[in-house]
């Protein structure tokens, strides 16, 4: 049974590969890139409509296949801003924004504030779709954003992002140490046993 990530963010198929023993096959090297229309309203509806998205496309292109279905809807939450940018994180920019430009937003944000830095934290719903149902679990974790970029590794608002018990940001520390201790780590730790159920359920 062939694992495809319904993504087109390549920081998240890179911490997936990274996080997966299994291999992990793109949606975009089976079906080419397209965008899919987000308008859930919680991350866990938003991860369904883009694994629900590419499973139907992979039946419809490779009836006879056997997939089954990963997505990631994730996103950073400022108590400060409401809660703000949270499932929007990806166009709080405007649509059509990029990495940095919501990055810098962030930060302006929070010097618009007062602020040097205040509580945030990282939600990420993973959705899973088989032909033996469908499946949410969630990861978050907690931490601060200060008001500058520092590193240049992981990808988003990790540049300006400090997890709880560390003194450097994301964009400081190596996708292993991220991985151990993310939102997205967390969440499909609690993915692999439906993966390994699913993978039992198909040989039987
Ligand atoms: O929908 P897909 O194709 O998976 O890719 P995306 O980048 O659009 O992903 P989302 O819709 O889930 O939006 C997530 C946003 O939150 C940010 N984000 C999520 N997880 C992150 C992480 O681990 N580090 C930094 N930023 C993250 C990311 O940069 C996006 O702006
Ligand atoms: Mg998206």
């Amino acid at each position: 049974m062939k694992l495809v990530l319904a993504t087109g963010n390549k920081g998240k198929l890179r911490e997936f590969r990274q996080m997966c023993q299994d291999e992990v096959v793109a949606f975009s090297d089976l079906l080419g890139a397209f965008d899919i229309v987000e308008d859930g309203a919680t991350f866990a509806e938003n991860a369904l409509i883009k694994a629900r998205t590419i499973y139907k496309k992979l039946k419809e292109t490779y009836p006879s296949g056997n997939y089954f279905v990963i997505s990631d809807d994730s996103g950073i939450s400022l108590p400060v801003l409401d809660g703000a940018p949270g499932i929007y994180s990806a166009r709080y920019a405007g649509e059509g924004a990029n990495d940095k430009d919501n990055l810098y937003k962030l930060i302006n944000a929070v010097k618009a504030k007062g602020l040097k830095e205040t509580p945030a934290y990282y939600t990420a719903a993973i959705a899973i779709v088989s032909q033996y149902g469908e499946y949410v679990v969630h990861g978050w974790m907690h931490g601060k954003v200060i008001d500058k970029v520092r590193g240049d590794k992981g990808f988003g608002y990790d540049p300006m992002f400090i997890p709880s018990g560390f003194e450097k940001t994301l964009g400081e520390l190596d996708d292993e140490v991220k991985s151990k201790i993310s939102h997205r780590g967390k969440a499909l730790a609690l993915a692999k046993p439906i993966i390994q159920m699913l993978r039992r359920k198909d040989i039987h």
